[in-house]
């Protein structure tokens, strides 16, 4: 796929898709510098397991040499010479063995835990903060398309998976892989022909398990992909929780969520009942290898060796005699050990198809391609003295839909610019173009002289400064709010600031003062006094450029005199865009510019637009209460556009 292709829903899915060997990728991107953990876990997790073979080995030589004297005492890998001689010394030794084993193992048991579980947390906690930081330079075509309830599932909920598998799960199939492996040499050591007769178990059981595994592997990513819906509906009802109340909308929203929990559900249960096939079938399995082995091996031992089974045969130059019973003993309990691992086979793959989907989602935001970047070469803009041009721009969100065309504007240093037009006109575009938010289709933005996409993002966004109509505040106090993204700031810059925003008045009225907590998304404070932090914060940052977007369209008159006296104060010496419906906000800009569909249908200063009579004057009268003097196209153009907002708003929904 393209990376200059749209960013949208199809996209982010088919690219999530289109991952390959996802926990490989992972587990190279962030193992490296905690592979040691990874390393000293396998290898004890190895050990552990090697050491638990011990003791039944041990059992089956000792009944055979010590009880019945059907063999020598010899163990695997120890040289005949290192052992001990007479019957007493070869018991204890049997004994102090098989001690030494299990003391063995339960440290091995705990190494094991501790270095997988720091492995995997360590994993998971870097592949959070990585994500995240990727995440957070995403280009806002993702974030128009991706819901915050999906993102927080993929940085919560799927990074939890990943650790979950990665520390027990893995553990425990490295265990089965080594167990297997193990058990296998054993077998094939005492008896080679009747460890072909348990050993049957495991090919039958791979082939059981890739076909459970390419079921699960579709329901796993589903299951994932429906936490993420479920997600994105309960935050969305969570931060509309007024309106859904005001609405009284509480049982249709009952239902809604119920219809997410319910896909979730059935989903998982899909899933599920899935594993409730496939473990059974493992068992039953695993079952009959411990079955079959004991009929071959109780008649054999019983009447000789069945069929073409012979017991006078050479493997390896290993001289192999009658089967005995300790061996068989053995055979019995190391199967009987590889009966409830396996078995535990379908947790594990559940849990790894789960942490696979994970993965996917994990690596497939990480991995998205950023066009909004700094060039190799960009520069910094410096000293900007506020220069603004667009040079015949085109713009588009969707590739079929044009939302500005042609746009010229020329602003000097210094210039107040109104932005006015009919909602969807397209002016906010314009200020997000300038703030590289987006790239243009056609022509350039220029501050001082420089196109945006070759000057460094930071040094361009950091000389503007943007106050929009609902601007975001912080779980804080007033003073971590105004101070935000100006750490070092002291409390008399925070001050001085929120005087000049005409907030300090309110802000010393509160019982806290500067410190007064301000709660989630400023829910404590009114919409004008939230409007007026935001003010005083870009004060602040001493930005060469302002945006005002419709900044003061949701208060009170009063505090929209306050707000208007900030924003004249503040555009007195700064190049200014002022977006707004309002227009008395703009009656004294130094340019005008009128939109309407994407183009500047007017430009010039209150009073040549009024002269001019098109739709500036229109809107104004409009506005003075003057209705019955606007001209019948203007109003038929009017409920038009009103007509066609009302159906694009039924669209979107
Ligand atoms: N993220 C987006 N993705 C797709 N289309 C968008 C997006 N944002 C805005 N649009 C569309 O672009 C057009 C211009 O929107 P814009 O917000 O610039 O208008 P506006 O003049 O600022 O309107 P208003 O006065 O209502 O704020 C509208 O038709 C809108 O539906």
């Amino acid at each position: 796929m393209s990376p200059d292709q749209a960013i949208d829903s199809e996209y982010i899915r088919q690219h999530r898709e289109d991952i390959e060997h996802p926990l490989w990728q992972l587990f190279m991107q962030f193992g490296e510098g905690n592979r040691r953990w990874f390393v000293v876990g396998v290898l004890a997790s190895i050990g552990s397991r090697f050491l638990s073979l011990v003791p039944p080995v041990l059992l089956g030589v000792a009944i055979d040499a010590l009880f019945h004297d059907t063999a020598p005492f010899t163990l695997p890998f120890i040289p005949t010479a290192w052992l001990p001689t007479t019957k007493m010394a070869q018991f204890w030794f049997a004994i102090g063995a098989m001690g030494v084993a299990m003391v063995g193992q339960a440290l091995l048991i705990f190494v094991r835990a501790s270095s997988l579980n720091l492995f995997s947390h360590r994993v998971k906690h870097e592949a959070r903060t990585a994500t995240y930081q990727q995440m957070q330079r995403l280009d806002m075509d993702f974030f128009n398309e991706v819901q915050t309830g999906e993102l927080i599932s993929i940085l919560s909920n799927d990074t939890n998976r990943l650790e979950q598998f990665l520390d027990s799960m893995m553990g425990e199939l490295i265990q089965l892989i080594v167990l297997m492996g193990g058990t296998a040499v054993i077998l094939l050591w005492l008896n080679p022909q009747l460890a072909a007769v348990t050993l049957l178990v495991i090919p039958l059981s791979a082939v059981f398990t890739l076909w459970y595994m390419r079921l699960a592997e579709e329901r796993y990513a589903d299951i994932r992909e429906s936490v993420g819906s479920l997600n994105s509906r309960l935050e969305n009802n969570l931060n509309g929780i007024q309106v859904i109340k005001s609405s009284n909308t509480e049982e249709y929203e009952d239902d809604r969520v119920e219809e997410h929990s319910y896909r979730y559900f059935r989903l998982d249960w899909l899933a599920l009942r899935l594993g409730f096939i496939y473990r059974p079938g493992l068992r039953v399995l695993t079952s009959l290898s411990f079955i079959a082995t004991f009929i071959v091996g109780g008649i054999w031992l019983l009447q000789g060796p069945p069929g073409p089974i012979t017991n006078d045969f050479t493997f390896l130059g290993r001289d192999y005699g009658e089967l005995t019973a300790g061996t068989l003993v053995t055979f019995l309990l190391l199967t009987q050990r590889l009966v409830n691992p396996l078995a535990q086979m379908g947790n594990i793959i559940e849990r790894y198809e789960d942490a696979k989907a994970s993965t996917k989602r994990i690596l497939g935001l990480m991995s998205l391609p950023v066009h909004i970047q700094d060039k190799s070469d960009a520069v910094d803009l410096e000293d900007v003295d506020g220069h603004v041009e667009y040079d015949d721009v085109t713009f588009a969100y969707d590739e079929d839909e044009t939302v500005l065309e042609d746009i010229d504007i020329d602003v000097e240093p210094g210039e107040t610019v109104g932005l006015v037009g009919p909602t969807g006109a397209g002016k906010t575009t314009i200020v997000k173009l300038l703030l590289r938010l987006y790239d243009v289709n056609e022509g350039a933005v220029r501050v001082d002289g420089h196109d945006v996409r070759d000057v460094t993002l930071a040094s361009l966004r950091g000389s503007m400064g943007y106050v929009g109509q609902d601007n975001f505040l912080f779980d804080g106090t007033v003073e971590e709010n105004v101070k935000y993204g100006h750490f070092d700031a002291t409390r008399e810059d925070v001050v001085e600031a929120c005087k000049r925003a005409e907030a300090h008045d309110f802000i010393t009225n509160l019982p806290d003062g500067y410190d007064q907590d301000i709660g989630e998304r400023g829910v404590k404070l009114s919409g004008g006094q939230r409007q007026r932090i935001a003010v005083a914060r870009t004060i602040l940052q001493h930005p060469s450029i302002m945006i005002f977007d419709e900044a003061t369209s949701a208060v009170d008159t009063e505090t929209e005199m306050l707000i208007q006296r900030s924003i004249d104060e503040l555009a007195a010496d700064r190049t200014t865009f002022i977006i707004a419906h309002r227009l008395s906000t703009v009656r004294d800009a130094d340019k005008i510019l009128v939109l309407e569909q994407g183009e500047i249908v007017e430009r010039g200063t209150h009073d040549e637009l009024l002269e001019t009579d098109g739709l500036y004057a229109n809107l104004w009268r409009v506005q003075a209460g003057e209705i019955e003097e606007l001209p019948d196209e203007f109003v038929e153009q009017a409920s038009e556009r009103v007509a066609q907002q009302a159906l694009d708003a039924a669209e979107d929904d």
